[in-house]
């Protein structure tokens, strides 16, 4: 069908996922830049509801549009396009960086050996994203992957000295991406002695916490564009390692049978 009707059949509404998430405050904005999504709305829900309605929709041949990013197992899945931004409302390449709290250097300098030499590449990524769409437990893909990546791992733990039983806290946000990268800088931390912790929260609470000293660091913040507001508001109070992944990127995800190539495709 023509593209006037993907937005009739979609009731002009595009699936989010939760709505502290960086992509929704980006596609609120794309509702108000782009004149073909006046009077469209974004629907929060998570990004495991939003990967649901992606599978239920594409089962049944169905248009739908959600806020996607790379990496992301989806992408493996299915076969899907993003619609071209020509507002660049969504950036270009996003960076996923690493971020601890101010101390950590001093207290547990191993960790933050390990946290600042954490740096692998969407497909190693995808790997352990796929594996546990494949029904792996989290933390089973991750001990998977290091087992088999031992080379790129030594090199994250070169000049980190062992400890014993200290205790690390990771905050994470549960995006695919990152429950994937977290769980596999846990194992790390785990393999040279470190109890680690995994706290889920929100983006907002997570850049807190970090800010707050309430947990050691995280693997999380996407950037330049992103994360550009929590980097604002909490960025002098934590310390940046920069990027642990490069070449990412986020926008509209369709299925490629939705006839619309571009964000300016669709219709009000
Ligand atoms: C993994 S999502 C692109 C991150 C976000 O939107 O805040």
């Amino acid at each position: 069908e023509g593209t006037a009707a993907v937005g009739e059949e979609l009731d002009y509404t595009i699936t989010g996922i939760e709505p502290g998430a960086g992509i929704m405050s980006a596609t609120n904005k794309a509702l108000e830049e782009y004149d073909s999504l006046k009077g469209w709305t974004l629907q929060e829900s998570s990004s495991a509801a939003m990967a649901a309605a992606l599978g239920k929709a594409i089962d049944k041949e169905e248009p739908i549009i959600v806020t996607g990013w790379t990496p992301h197992w989806m992408f493996a899945k299915y076969d899907l396009k993003y619609l071209e931004d020509p507002k660049g409302v969504y950036g270009e390449a996003e960076n996923i960086e690493t971020f601890v709290r101010q101390g950590l250097k001093d207290d547990e300098p191993s960790a933050y050996t390990v946290l600042d030499q954490f740096h692998w590449t969407p497909d190693d990524m995808g790997a352990v994203m796929v594996n546990i769409q494949d029904g792996a437990d989290p933390a089973e893909a991750a001990a998977k992957w290091v087992e088999e990546n031992s080379d790129k791992v030594d090199e994250w733990t070169k000049g980190a000295e062992e400890v014993d039983g200290n205790e690390v806290n990771l905050a994470y946000v549960a995006w695919d991406s990152e429950i994937a990268s977290t769980n596999v800088v846990a194992k790390v931390l785990e393999s040279i002695g470190y109890k680690v912790k995994l706290t889920q929260l929100d983006a907002g609470p997570m850049f807190a916490a970090i800010a707050e000293g309430d947990a050691d660091a995280m693997v999380a913040g996407w950037l330049p564009l992103t994360h550009a507001d929590y980097l604002d508001q909490y960025g002098d109070k934590m310390e940046r390692l920069g990027p642990n992944l490069e070449g990412a990127k986020t926008g509209l995800v369709v299925p490629s049978y939705v006839e619309a190539d571009s964000i300016e495709d669709l219709q009000p």
